[in-house]
């Protein structure tokens, strides 16, 4: 389970789908949230719009692995898709903030990777909000007073990126992935490999 957490804008969105195209053993989870689609966002890829409602209910039938409010609006982890995913041997990619990530935490302390994106400067982040023109004035201002918050929890996580330039920073997100791919306690099946291995010498 790879967490990547950050303030708003710091490019968790890019950097995942890149990712994503570029690793074909990990999957997305995909969030439901009662924020409502950003355009160009589509249902069931980038998150599962749902009413306040239907939140409610699938948090109390025990539906999500981990749930927040983040600016307002509510955000939870769906629980069958990463069981699934995880019980077929993949790794699951979270874009989830501080909150989930420490409720994940919680159940799954060992098989948890968490890394967080910093932005290079302030400035860089603003530019990225309003660059990403998705967002009213308003939004924008919220999350930017929202990030030194965000930030503050950098100390929870395992790495740390700072986000300059896309391709870069995929090669570093690769090369937390890979080598925590290699952990032996993650390696199923050493042992008897190991054991055929000496059987033979
Ligand atoms: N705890 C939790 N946080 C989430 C979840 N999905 C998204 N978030 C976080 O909610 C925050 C806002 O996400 P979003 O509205 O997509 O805005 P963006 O981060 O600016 O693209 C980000 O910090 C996300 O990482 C979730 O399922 N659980
Ligand atoms: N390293 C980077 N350099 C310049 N712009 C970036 C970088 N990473 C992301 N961006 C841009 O910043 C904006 C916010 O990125 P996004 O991935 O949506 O952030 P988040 O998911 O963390 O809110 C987008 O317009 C994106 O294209």
């Amino acid at each position: 389970m790879l967490v990547l957490s950050s303030p708003s804008g710091a490019g968790k969105t890019t950097l995942s789908r890149k990712l994503l195209a570029s690793d074909e053993r990990i999957t997305m989870s995909v969030s439901v949230t009662t924020r409502p689609p950003r355009p160009g966002e589509v249902e069931g890829k980038d998150y599962y719009f749902v009413d306040v409602p239907t939140f409610h209910r699938m948090r109390d039938e025990g539906e999500l692995l981990e749930h927040a409010v983040v600016f307002d609006n509510l955000y939870g982890t769906p629980r069958p898709a990463v069981e699934q995913a995880l019980s077929a041997g993949r790794d699951v990619l979270f874009d989830i903030d501080w909150q989930g990530t420490q409720q994940l935490g919680e159940t799954a302390q060992q098989d948890l990777v968490k890394v967080f994106l910093l932005p290079p400067t302030a400035a860089d982040l603003e530019q990225r909000l309003r660059s990403r023109a998705q967002d009213s004035e308003e939004v924008v201002r919220q999350r930017m007073a929202k990030a030194s918050d965000e930030i503050s929890h950098y100390t929870e996580y395992d790495y740390i990126i700072i986000n300059h330039e896309v391709d870069d920073s995929l090669g570093k997100l690769t090369a937390i992935l890979q080598a925590e791919r290699l952990k032996r306690r993650r390696l199923t099946g050493l042992s008897s490999f190991v054991k055929g291995l000496r059987d033979a010498l």
